[in-house]
Parts: structure tokens; sequence; C-alpha cells
């Protein structure tokens, strides 16, 4: 329930008092139509269906002034107070209804926003930890319930109010009777405690539910290419197939707990009547137009202790999405790059790196609970305006290195520099901003390759953009597109080839102006000429910016001012291309080998382990 109470809270300070005046006119519109029903009684007694006696009931004393006017008059009268007060009723209701739609559509964005602001603030190290179609689960799926939830607690709050006016009301009518409802309600209560738990386990389910749909289905259309080409699609259905009995499961589970619940309700109201009706005649030898009133009171009365019923089933179904919502913020708040009190990153200044980046004693490891370590004690400088290439077999380290250096990671022993200073609050947002990231995997937008470009510099210009895509040599493509740069690339930039996707992702990052330009394994996917022209463009930038380079393809790094030999998180060797290359017997010279480069055949590799 603690998390019920935050979100209300959240409710309030977003909504502020209108809140409660909505609440409080919801309880207004219950109260007329309580009146409303209390007026029936003169306007039947002023026909001639009932005979009541003004005594027996609380306010109808004016029933007898009514009388003393002339018939059709005083019916007129009872029935415009009757007309006015369901119309007015009506209005208010309308209102209240339209505002609460904007409360409520207005606290699910605010909800959002919040949510993907605290995951956008998250660091590196929250991510690799965490699936991201968990993250897709908590901004939809569990986003939703816990803002229905919330609303539900509101009416449950109004509802309650309004059933302790009634009830005073019917204390009012009669002390006895009331308390009489009142014993039934409690019992009642108690005994759908169970209820109330099975909501809250069968709440766990569908989060369970929801949650390994979205990871499952994210994995399918992620991955459909292997799905259609290895013929994984029975394999798939049959996971889809389980999935939909499971949920068969608990959809059936929710609606037997709800007719459940309206059946102990009804047999329950049903029997008190029937008690109630006896006590009342028997017992307590109430009046006609008493036991009317209590009759109507009660008939008001019940439902409203279903209605809380109902609140407290759906708001236990919906605990868990509260809980994992919270939670789910607590962490990214826990995982914060920027803390309270730093500059927003659009208010600093990109860093111009001087001297060099370096690492000092740097060891890393992803999971803390296992000895393996992705980075061992590594010691590099990587010099200002030169480029440094990062070299070594699948699973050496490279990309953790470079994470590491782009302030992604966090040293568990050691530090990075830069210029001397430790990287760390605003100098890793500065560094953040001076970068120009090309990853393996590189992400383009569904989208036309111009609004592509403009993400990272919307005031580029025309002129910018085509030099940005002549550098990264995809202008000769781009123009050859029938759209050119409004060409739509589709999702994830699906209508293009590998290559062309690296090509357009380097001119985007380029068109940023970095002062460090990181490339991870980004002409992998180029033919030998396009590579070469990168190649040629990479050599101009020399001087200009600070170049760091993963590279499988060891002839991409022949210009390299100082290559990093990596194996098994360490680094191994260190120096110029062509001094690595004459070093026998080490690493460099065996993956140069590998890879047939002529230049390696006449340095008497022949010695070289295999
Ligand atoms: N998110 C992660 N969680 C756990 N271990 C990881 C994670 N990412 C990488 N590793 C491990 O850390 C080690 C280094 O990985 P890294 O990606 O840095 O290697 P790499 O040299 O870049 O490899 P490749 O050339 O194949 O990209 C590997 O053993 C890898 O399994």
């Amino acid at each position: 329930m603690k998390q019920v109470l935050y979100f209300a809270r959240k409710m309030h300070a977003y909504a502020g008092n209108i809140l409660f005046v909505n609440l409080l006119g919801m309880t207004l519109v219950g109260f007329l139509d309580g009146i409303g029903m209390f007026l029936l009684i003169p306007l039947l007694s002023l026909i001639g269906i009932l005979q009541i006696n003004a005594g027996s009931i609380p306010l109808a004393g004016g029933l007898d002034l009514l009388k003393e006017l002339p018939g059709p008059l005083s019916l007129l009268i009872v029935l415009a107070i009757y007309a006015a007060l369901v119309i007015g009723q009506a209005l208010i209701q309308r209102n209240l209804s339209l505002r609460d739609i904007r409360i409520h559509t207005g606290f699910i964005n605010h909800v959002r926003m919040e949510t993907y602001r605290s995951l956008l603030q998250a660091d590196w190290d929250f991510f690799i930890k965490r699936r991201k179609s968990d993250f897709i689960h908590a901004m939809t799926d569990e986003l939703g319930r816990v803002t229905n939830g919330t609303y539900v607690f509101l009416q449950f709050a109004a509802s309650l109010v309004f059933t302790l006016i009634q009830i005073a009301i019917a204390f009012w009518l009669s002390a006895k009777l009331t308390l009489f409802v009142i014993g039934c309600g409690l019992l009642l209560a108690f005994f759908s405690r169970v209820l109330i738990r099975r909501s809250r386990t069968l709440g766990g389910q569908t989060s369970e539910l929801a949650r390994s749909y979205i990871a499952g289905i994210t994995d399918h259309f992620n991955g459909i290419k292997d799905i259609k080409s290895n013929m994984l699609e029975e394999s798939r259905n049959r996971w889809l197939a389980e999935w939909c009995e499971r949920i068969g499961e608990e959809r059936y589970g929710h609606a037997k707990l709800r007719s459940d619940s309206q059946l102990y309700y009804k047999a329950a109201s049903a029997l008190i009547i029937a008690a109630f009706v006896y006590l009342s005649s028997y017992l307590f030898h109430t009046q006609g137009g008493q036991l009317l009133l209590i009759m109507m009171i009660f008939s008001r009365l019940w439902p409203r202790f279903t209605g809380i019923q109902s609140n407290l089933e759906q708001i236990a179904s919906a605990l868990p999405a509260f809980a994992s919502l919270l939670q789910l913020q607590e962490q990214c708040r826990a995982s914060r790059e920027i803390r309270d009190g730093e500059l927003a990153p659009e208010d600093v200044a990109p860093l111009a790196v001087e001297r060099g980046l370096e690492c000092r004693g740097v060891s890393f490891r992803y999971n803390r609970q296992e000895p393996v370590r992705a980075l061992e004690r590594i010691d590099l400088y990587i010099p200002a305006m030169r480029m440094t290439a990062v070299i070594g077999r699948s699973g050496a380290g490279k990309s953790t290195l470079i994470d590491m250096l782009m302030g992604l990671l966090r040293p568990e022993e050691g530090q990075v520099l830069v210029d001397g200073v430790p990287l760390g609050g605003r100098l890793l947002q500065r560094l953040r901003k001076a970068v120009g990231y090309v990853p393996q995997d590189p992400l383009l937008f569904g989208g036309s390759i111009r609004e592509n470009l403009l993400l990272i510099d919307p005031e580029a210009s025309e002129r910018q953009l085509w030099e940005a895509l002549e550098f990264a040599a995809a202008d000769e493509f781009v123009r050859r597109l029938p759209q050119g740069l409004d060409t739509l690339i589709g999702d994830r930039g699906v209508r293009l080839s590998g290559g062309e996707r690296q090509r357009l992702v380097l001119a985007r990052a380029i068109l940023r102006r970095p002062s460090i330009l990181v490339l991870d394994e980004a002409t992998s996917a180029l033919d030998a000429e396009n590579e070469a022209r990168i190649q040629e463009a990479l050599e101009r930038l020399k001087g200009k910016m600070t170049i760091v380079v993963i590279a499988h393809r060891l002839s991409t790094i022949r210009n390299a001012d100082q290559v990093v030999v990596l194996d098994q998180g360490r680094i191994v060797q260190q120096g110029g291309f062509t001094q690595l290359s004459k070093e026998r017997g080490k690493l460099f010279a065996h993956l140069l080998r590998n890879q047939m480069m002529p230049d390696a055949e006449n340095n008497d590799l022949e010695q070289l382990p295999v």
C-alpha cells in the first residue's frame, strides 16, 4: 500500500488541490443523487400513490406545507425541484468527468515523462544488467496499470467519504438498523479479504505474463531474419501457444474472481435484505414510510460497499505494477549519472582534449560475483589529435575499454583521466558532448536520411550535411536514391545495406564536429574501395581530432599513430603498426599473418605461433 500512497501523493503534487475539488464534487453528485431519491417520497405522497404521515420521516414536515397549496401547483414545485436536482447533478457530473479525463491523461503523461527521464539519466551499467524489453513493459503496460490504479484509489477515497455521509444520514434515520447494515458490511469485508489477496496474486501473474510476452515478441521481431532463415517458426509458434494458454488461464482467473465477488455480495445482499425487512417489521416495528426511506438508503449504501470491495480488488491487482514501477524509478535514481546540483547536459560546453586520455591501473568486471575481469590493470595513454587503434581477438575487451574511455563504465579499480583530471561529474558530461561514437551495431531511426542526420545537429545546413556524407563516403549512394536525403530508410535503416548504414552513422557522428571520434568496428561492412575512402578521410582528420578505432581488419589501422593489442583484458603489445608487425612470436604478428597481409609475409612470419 506504501507504493499506492506514493503515487497518490504524486497525483496530488501533479494536479494540485483541483483533485480534492473533484473528489468533493464526486461526493456532492452522490449526495444530490440521494436527495433526488428522497424527494420521490413527497412526490409519491402528493400524487396519492403513497400515504405518508409527515411525522414518521425526517424533513417530511414540508409535506404538510405543500399539501396546503393547490394540487397541481404543489406537484409542479416538487417536480421542478426534482428535475433541477437531477439536471444539476448531471451537469456537475459531466464537468467532473471531463476534468477527470484531463487529470488522468495528464498524470499518465507526467509519470511517463518522469520514468523516461529517469531511464535516460541512468548510467550504462544499469542498462547492461537489464532486459530492454522490461523497460518497454514498464513504459507501456505497467504505466497504464499504475495510473489506472492510482485513479481507482482516489475513487475509492471519494467513495469512502460519500459512504460515510450516507451512513450518517442512515444513522439519523435509524441508528439500530444502520448499525445492523454496517455490522453486515464489516463482516462481509472481513471474509472478502481472501478475494483481495487472490486479486493481488493474479495481478502478479498479469505483470509476469505481460513482461514475458513483450520480451518474447521483441526478441522475435529483432531476430525475424534468423527465425526465417533457420526455420525457427515452429518453436516460436510453440512459445506463443504456451503463452496464450497461460494468459487464457490468467484472464479466466480474473473473471472468476470478479464473478465470485459479485455472487458473494449479491447473495449476502439478498439475505441481509430479507433479515432486514423481517427485523424492521416485526422486531423494531418500523413504520411504512420510514421503512421505505431506510430501504432506499440501504439500496444506496449496499452498492457502495460492493463498489469499495471492487475498488480494493482492482487496487490489489495493480499493486505488483506499482511495486515494479516504483522499484524501477528508485533503481534509476540510484544509477543516475548526473547528480543533484550538477549542470544539465545542455548547459555544458563540449570538452576540447588538449593532452590526452589516460587509463591508470584500470580493472573492470561485469559481474562482481565472478572472478573473470573484462579489463585487467590497464595502463594506457591516448594522445590528443592522434589516431589510436585497439585490436585483439573477439572478447579481448576492446569495446569495454572504449566504454571506459567514454565514461560509460566506471573502473572497479584505477582511474580514467582527461588531461590529467579524473573523469567524473561535469567533466564526464563535457567529454560525452565531445565524443562522436560509431558503434558496431549503429542505430538509425525509422524516418528519412535527413531526419537521421539532423538528429545530431538540427541546425546543420544542406552543405554541412553533404560534407559529412562525403567524408563518410556516403554521398554517392545517397545521390543515387530517387528521393536523395529525403529517402525513408525503414525501421533501424532496414532498407539500406549494412555498409550504407555504417557510412550514414559515420556521417552523423562527423556532423557533430567531435573532438574525439570513436569508431568501434565502424567500417567492418564496407568494401575495399569505400574503406579506402574512409581511411583517406580519417588521415585528413589526424591532427584535428583524437581518433580511437577498434578494428578486426588490420588493413584499416595501417596509418594509426599507435596500436594497442589487447588479449584477455590485458594490454599485451603497444606501439606503431610497423614496429608491432616486426615483433616476432607475438599476438599482433600472428593476427596479421592470419589475415594474410602481404607486408606480413616480408617479415619472416613462419616462426610465429599459430
Ligand atoms: N554486458 C556484458 N555483461 C557481461 N559480460 C560482458 C558484457 N559485455 C561484454 N562482456 C564480456 O566482457 C569481455 C570483453 O567483451 P568486449 O565486448 O569488450 O570484447 P571485444 O574485444 O570488444 O569483443 P568483440 O571484438 O567480439 O566485439 C567478454 O568476455 C564478454 O563476454
